[in-house]
């Protein structure tokens, strides 16, 4: 028998809420950079490897750089968008992730909380990355 009914969760006929959009984007965040942390080391171990030089994750290791800098020069664009895109969303799961530390530690679990530190954790994640991305040009 087939019943023409939309599936749970029925995301589409909920009202957008502060506490589920961060939720998911706690969940996106930490999608994002578990990819970024495993294409990083991963490039790492490639090199290493390629070069002879198992073992060796140096940053400071000279051919990284030999073979890398042609791709830097043309595409510094993307790898800069890369690096402040992984800014936002380290300060962002880093924020909310204290967040749900303190609700482990069964603190601010009241709804009006919920929604208060949900607007403090926004608020410090937008100046931690701000703070951040002037760090990283400064530097
Ligand atoms: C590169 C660093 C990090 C990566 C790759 C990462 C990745 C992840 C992933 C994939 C999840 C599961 C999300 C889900 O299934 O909903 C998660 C959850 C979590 N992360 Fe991170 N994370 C990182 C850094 C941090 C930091 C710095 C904190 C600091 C407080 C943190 C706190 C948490 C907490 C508390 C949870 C559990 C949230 C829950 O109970 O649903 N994480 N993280």
């Amino acid at each position: 028998m087939k019943i023409n009914r939309p599936l749970s969760p029925h995301l589409t006929i909920y009202k957008p809420q502060l506490t589920s959009t961060f939720s998911i984007f706690h969940r996106i965040s930490g999608a994002f950079l578990g990819a970024v942390v495993s294409l990083t080391l991963s490039t790492m171990v490639f090199f290493s490897i390629f070069f002879l030089r198992i073992g060796d994750f140096s940053p400071t290791f000279y051919y990284f750089y030999r073979y890398v800098f042609p791709f830097t020069f043309y595409f510094h664009w993307f790898i800069l968008s890369v690096i402040n895109f992984t800014l936002l969303a380290l300060c962002y799961h880093m924020s909310n992730g204290i967040r749900h530390l303190l609700w482990d530690l069964g603190l601010f679990l009241e709804l009006a909380k919920v929604h208060t530190s949900g607007i403090i954790m926004l608020f410090c994640a937008v100046c931690l990355t701000v703070l951040n991305i002037i760090r990283f040009y400064l530097s």
